[in-house]
């Protein structure tokens, strides 16, 4: 069955889904054809521009918050709170991850998505999971494919689960994967650790007790997702990811050397140069809603970062968070990679505003609801995109749920 929007009434498989099934992408197949199949070609309005203008983003240097420096902390969780203000995204330099772990983590992407698709495949996902091989979600979506591979996993902080990681490759793609899922096992723990040190900047950047949101993430059930942007012929009319928020908590993402990431900031598309040195950070749609919890505002940082509070809770209000909105372009000629880990809190965590946010100038923006019930809406009713927050609260609100 193939999703696209939200439908209340059931999907009836259509030739077309039929046809659709069995349409394969086999980049290295499909790279041989002067065009690409239309499932592929995305709408005038979407199409990626001709240039996108560098966004400059904040480099913050993490060394000495992490070193335990109350300066540099307060300095880094300014710098958090203005790109926050403006875009929500921002870099992270001397983050403590161990830039092998990270080259190996590149290496065994490569290893994986060059491996025959039928070998790809025995990790195959699953209409309405979120973990697995798929390639292109042909199947899934029946229009505006993505140009792209992706292999996800899920990771557990918890500290009593086996290493979740580690296992599921080592189940999916059999024994002789082991080293690979050892290397992303330590990688969802890096990811994992580097996210809790960035809740406290995003705690502390919002005039909240420091380990406020470290506590509500400490034992999350994340995602790795894997991306692998094979060379497409018509990068002008394919899209490698499409535009949209991340219904996550906390975006990890690094990037190869090739480029590709555009972020949308004052009306147009802007690129976010690689560096293999920094990891690129976003918040998602999840830990947004967390935002407008703000209610005691520690006096002393109430001027300076009220108004990240107030541009949260404003836009929340609005019920769109402009910010944050993201997508990836292809190329003519060349692979490109992304490692993305997303951050979600564990899946007993209810996400919903105290009662001091809540008055009549200030009413529910959104239901209770916890990290499950949106992870299902973005896989089995809705495809993510910029409005994902406000289809599913009235999902929600209408007891879909
Ligand atoms: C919870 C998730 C769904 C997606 C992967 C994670 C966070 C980002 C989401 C996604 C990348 C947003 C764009 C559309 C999507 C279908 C994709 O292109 O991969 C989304 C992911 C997904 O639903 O698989
Ligand atoms: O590949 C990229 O640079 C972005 C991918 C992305 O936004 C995602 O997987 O959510
Ligand atoms: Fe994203």
């Amino acid at each position: 069955m193939a999703i696209d929007c939200v439908s209340t009434m059931p999907h009836h498989p259509t030739p077309r889904d039929e046809e659709q099934k069995h349409l394969v992408f086999d980049a290295s197949l499909l790279n041989y054809h002067p065009h690409i199949p239309k499932q592929f070609i995305w709408p005038d309005h979407e199409k990626p521009s001709v240039t996108a203008p560098q966004l400059h983003v904040p480099l913050i240097d993490l060394r000495g918050f992490l070193s335990g420096d109350p300066v540099a902390a307060m300095e880094a969780s300014r710098l958090v709170g203005e790109a926050c203000q403006h875009h929500g995204f921002f870099l992270v330099v001397n983050h403590g991850v161990d830039d092998m772990l990270v080259a190996h983590a590149h290496a065994y992407m490569d290893n994986f998505f060059e491996l025959p698709l039928t070998d790809k495949q025995r990790a195959h996902r699953k209409l309405g999971e979120h973990c697995g091989y798929a390639s292109s979600f042909t199947g899934r979506f029946s229009s505006k494919l993505p140009w792209k591979e992706t292999l996800s996993f899920r990771y557990s902080a918890d500290k009593n689960s086996s290493k979740t990681v580690q296992d599921y490759l080592l189940h999916k793609l059999g024994d002789e994967f082991k080293h690979f899922g050892k290397v992303y096992q330590d990688y969802c723990e890096a990811m994992s650790k580097l996210s809790l040190a960035i809740m406290e900047l995003l705690a502390m950047s919002l005039g909240v007790r420091r380990s406020h949101f470290r506590e509500f993430f400490e034992e999350n059930e994340s995602i790795m997702r894997l991306n692998y942007y094979p060379p497409c012929q018509k990068p002008d009319l394919a899209l490698g990811t499409g535009p949209h928020c991340d219904p996550t908590s906390l975006t990890i993402l690094h990037q190869d050397r090739v480029g590709g990431l555009q972020v949308f900031v004052d009306d147009e598309w802007r690129s976010i140069s690689p560096n293999l040195e920094a990891f690129v950070v976003n918040i998602g749609d999840t830990f947004k809603v967390n935002t407008i919890f703000i209610s005691n505002i520690n006096p002393i940082l109430h001027n300076v970062y009220s108004t990240v509070a107030s541009v949260c809770f404003q836009a929340l209000a609005n019920g769109r968070y402009k910010s944050c909105l993201h997508r990836a372009v292809v190329n003519r000629h060349t692979t490109r990679k992304s490692l993305a880990f997303f951050l979600c809190p564990k899946g007993d965590k209810v996400v919903a505003p105290p009662t001091e946010l809540v008055d009549a100038n200030n009413p529910r923006v959104y239901p209770d609801f916890t990290w499950p019930m949106l992870l299902e809406f973005t896989q089995k009713h809705y495809r993510a995109d910029m409005n994902t927050l406000e289809v599913f609260s009235n999902w929600v609100q209408h007891s879909h749920i």
